[in-house]
Order: C-alpha cells, then sequence, then structure tokens
C-alpha cells in the first residue's frame, strides 16, 4: 500500500472505501466514536472527479446535517489523504443511486449558511436575534481552541492579540488585523476567539465570517433588494471576524459596503477582527481607504513556522492521536524527522500525522522512519525545497536594482552588502544547502560569514519592519 491512500481517476470502490475507512480513523480522533458512528460512519465516498469528492449519505435529513456540520471537518481529512481536493458534494443516495445534490463546498470554507432557521449543531456559534432576521455566524470548528494552539515565536503576537481580544473585548486594538501565509493557523485563532466569547460572553453577538461569504451575503441582499436589513445586520454585531480579506480586492461594491460596515462598528466602539494573507499594504485591488483602515488598530504578521514551533505542534497533535488510538505505537523520531522536512506549513504537517495514523491503524504497523517514508514519499518528495541559490540570487538582485556580478563580488559598500545578506539568510531558510555551499554560492565566501548574515538579518527583521516585509515579499515570490 505505498501509495494506498491515492485515489487516482481510476478509482475502484474498493479505493474509495480505503480512504474513506482512514477518513473515518481519522473523525474518531476528532469527533468522537459515537459521533462518528452515528454520522459519518452511514455516509459513503462515492467518487472523487478532479479536486471535487462526492459523498452519499441515505436521507435528505442526514446529508443537511452532514453539511452544516461536519462538511468542514470531512473536507479537511480527505484533503489530508489527497490534497488536490478542493471541494466535496453531499448528495443524498437511496441504495447505489444519487437522487439529489446538497451542497457544494469550496476549499476549506466553512459551509454557507442557508437562509431557513437551522437545528443547534456541535460547531456552529448562535447569534442572538439582532434587528430584522438574525445573522449567524459560519461554524466554528471545535478543534481550533486556545487550548490547542501551540505558540511559539513566529506566532507569539498573534496569539497574543487574539487572547486580548477574546479576553478584553474592549475594543483597545481596532481593527486587529492578522496576516500570514498559508496555513499559519490565523483561521485557527478567529474561530478560538469565537469559542471563547461563546463560553464567557453568550451574549455577545459575535459574527465570522469569510469575507467571501460577506461577499454572497451582499450579493444575495442586492437580489433580493434588501440591503438595509443586510446593514442592520452587520452593524448590530458586537465582533465582527472576517477571514481572508484578501478575497474582496478588485471586487468594487463589495469594498463599498465592507467599508461603510467596517466604519460603523468601529465608530460603536465594536471590535473587528481580519485576516489576510498579506499585509494592508500589500493588497492589490483593495481600495486604499480600507488599507488605511486596515492598519488603524494592531496589524500582527504570523511568521512562517520555524523547527521548534513544528515539532511542538507535531507533539501536541500526536498526543491527542495517541489518546483517541492506543494501538498505535509512535516512534518519536518521526516527529522531528517531520518538523525537519515539512516546512511549508501546518497544515501539510498534520495532513502528514493524519495519514500516518491511518495508515498505522489500517495496516497494523509502527509508525517509524521507514513507515513514514513509505507512506508519505509523495508529501515528502513535493516538500523538498526546490528554490537555488542561483534563483535567489536572481530575485534579490531584481528587487534591489543590482546586478548578478555585484550579489558575488568583494564590495563591502552597504547598498550591496545589505541585499548579498539578505540573499544569504534567503538561502538558508529556503534551500537545504549547508553553510559552506552557501558561502561558496556568494563569491567563495567562508561558512562563517554566512552565520553572521544570518543573524544580522535576523536582528534587523525584528528592528526594521521595511526590511522584514521585502524579505516576506521576496520568500513568497521564491516559493510561489
Ligand atoms: N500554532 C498552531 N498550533 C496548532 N495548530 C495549528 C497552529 N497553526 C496552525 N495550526 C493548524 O493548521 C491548520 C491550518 O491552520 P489555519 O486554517 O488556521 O490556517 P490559515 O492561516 O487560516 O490558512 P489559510 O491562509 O489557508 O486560510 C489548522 O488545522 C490549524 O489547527
Amino acid at each position: 500500500m505505498r501509495d494506498g491512500l491515492q485515489v487516482t481517476k481510476d478509482q475502484t470502490p474498493k479505493d474509495l472505501g480505503r480512504v474513506w475507512e482512514a477518513v473515518l480513523a481519522s473523525s474518531s480522533q476528532n469527533l468522537g466514536r459515537d459521533c462518528v458512528e452515528q454520522w459519518i460512519r452511514p455516509v459513503k465516498l462515492k467518487a472523487v472527479e478532479s479536486d471535487l469528492a462526492i459523498v452519499a449519505a441515505p436521507t435528505h435529513f442526514m446529508a443537511d446535517w452532514i453539511e452544516r456540520n461536519y462538511g468542514l471537518h470531512l473536507l479537511r481529512s480527505l484533503q489530508a489523504l489527497m490534497p488536490g481536493i478542493r471541494r466535496i458534494d453531499v448528495i443524498v443516495a437511496t441504495g447505489d443511486m444519487p437522487t439529489a445534490t446538497v451542497t457544494a463546498m469550496p476549499a476549506a470554507t466553512p459551509a454557507q449558511p442557508e437562509p431557513q432557521a437551522r437545528q443547534p449543531g456541535p460547531v456552529a456559534v448562535p447569534l442572538p436575534a439582532a434587528p430584522g432576521e438574525a445573522l449567524e455566524s459560519a461554524p466554528l470548528d471545535p478543534r481550533f481552541t486556545f487550548d490547542r494552539f501551540v505558540v511559539g515565536k513566529p506566532n507569539e503576537l498573534a496569539h497574543a492579540a487574539a487572547r486580548r481580544v477574546a479576553e478584553t473585548c474592549d475594543a483597545s486594538f481596532n481593527p486587529v488585523f492578522l496576516y500570514g501565509g498559508v496555513g499559519l493557523g490565523k483561521t485557527h485563532l478567529m474561530h478560538a476567539i469565537g469559542h471563547h466569547l461563546a463560553e464567557t460572553r453568550p451574549s455577545a453577538r459575535v459574527l465570522y465570517l469569510s469575507a467571501e461569504q460577506f461577499m454572497y451575503r451582499f450579493v444575495q441582499a442586492l437580489r433580493f433588494r434588501d440591503t438595509m436589513t443586510f446593514k442592520q445586520q452587520f452593524r448590530s454585531v458586537d465582533v465582527l471576524m472576517v477571514d481572508d480579506v484578501q478575497f474582496i480586492c478588485g471586487k468594487d461594491s463589495t469594498q463599498e459596503e465592507f467599508f461603510h460596515t467596517f466604519n460603523a462598528l468601529i465608530d460603536q466602539k465594536k471590535q473587528i477582527v481580519i485576516s489576510g494573507d498579506r499585509s494592508p499594504d500589500l493588497m492589490d485591488g483593495m481600495e486604499d481607504r480600507i488599507k488605511s483602515r486596515l492598519q488603524w488598530g494592531l496589524v500582527v504578521d504570523i511568521h512562517p513556522t520555524n523547527y521548534e514551533l513544528r515539532l511542538g505542534i507535531l507533539q501536541t497533535k500526536a498526543d491527542a492521536m495517541l489518546a483517541g488510538a492506543p494501538d498505535v505505537v509512535l516512534d518519536p523520531k518521526v516527529l522531528e524527522f517531520l518538523a525537519h522536512r515539512i516546512s511549508s506549513n501546518v497544515r501539510v504537517l498534520e495532513g502528514a500525522l493524519t495519514r500516518l495514523f491511518a495508515f498505522a491503524q489500517l495496516v497494523g504497523r509502527r509508525i517509524d522512519l521507514d513507515m513514514t517514508q513509505e507512506c508519505l514519499s509523495d508529501l515528502l518528495r513535493s516538500a523538498e525545497r526546490k528554490v537555488s541559490i542561483d534563483d535567489i540570487k536572481r530575485k534579490v538582485c531584481d528587487h534591489y536594482r543590482l546586478r548578478m556580478s555585484d550579489i558575488v563580488s568583494a564590495r563591502r559598500a552597504r547598498a550591496v552588502a545589505r541585499p548579498r545578506q539578505v540573499a544569504m539568510f534567503l538561502a538558508k531558510q529556503l534551500t537545504t544547502k549547508s553553510l559552506p555551499e552557501i558561502g561558496r554560492g556568494f563569491g567563495g565566501r567562508d561558512h562563517t560569514t554566512v552565520i553572521h548574515a544570518v543573524k544580522k538579518i535576523e536582528e534587523l527583521k525584528a528592528t526594521d519592519p521595511q526590511l522584514a516585509e521585502d524579505i516576506e515579499l521576496l520568500r513568497r515570490m521564491l516559493e510561489a
């Protein structure tokens, strides 16, 4: 079963069955056995068509319930096994024949709210009645709590800001803008704020939704000529959290409405938390007045994970998984290996662990280094860093308007020396080259020069936001 959890175009019912078994195994750890037996086991994975997974539930009620409460969970579990999956369709199937499509969910987006009243589900945060029809928050993932968020240097400020919002709610920093690369915990922190407020201030009207859902609701309001209700609903919340705000870049009328909603809430001293994949001033297609408002409060960058944080996250997640699967034996070296080899984002790291546990449970094998390499061969291959020192030199030279010959020259003028240090720093971060190899790539310099460059840039990043931003931009361009 080297590639046993891969599903190809020629998937057989047996392949799909094996994938579904793995989903059931990982769901037991996350949702509990009873919940899985009651809701997930009766559902079947019917087909995978390109980026779409089609799952079938036996009744309309079940399909609806699953979509509302477990859609996001199932999407994420399937993504962990088959990273190409972006959407999930829950269909109703009697016998083998599907009879109706209930929903299509986009990747990593919580289930779209429906106009009719919902049954109370374990992950939806109910919003008390507001003027007109009550607005309902998008579902919160029950796993995304502060307890389960591992704090390290790269995310400590973001974590502290999120805690502050959740615990004081005094809008002293307004808005709080969290930004960072894919899968670094922005959504997790926003959900954690929602969970905390639901527990400590159940009467607060907390609305969490993605920017895409904001647009969807706005478009619906336009369609049904009911923008007054839309305005009233959004302006009557106590805490508004909008995830992935970059989605509305280039969408002018949605931005206009967002701008007015934003101002109205800030005027009322209501807390706003927003997340994005880059800092506000780098959001092309976002109106300048919105960019500047996004920077009014506290702007916090979640940095890419470092080895220690990745290891901490893996240990926490592995402990939780082991508690739900006491038969599985895990060699601790595997966690170190994964933390070292998979540095792209936490979602991929989690997916790797889920896959290992599912594999171990299915075939009854101990999770050791051999098994890990066998089971994750595709993931490990694609995680191999592909950026070369030449790519880095080229990008850095373009950015700082230097010639390639400058960066490898002996020149020590600051205008050349600093970009050279930036390039060495990026080479250390983005390639697997050793220090002497990096030194050789920069005109035959000694490895101690590289160490000095890396240290210097780390220090400067902490005090010079412009430099930190330049480096982040270069990193993203190189990894794109
Ligand atoms: N510090 C952390 N501790 C524990 N889990 C984490 C941490 N950071 C991220 N994760 C986990 O990684 C996964 C991805 O995180 P999340 O969805 O919050 O990322 P994101 O920054 O919102 O990404 P995207 O830009 O794709 O929306 C989640 O399962 C989350 O629980």
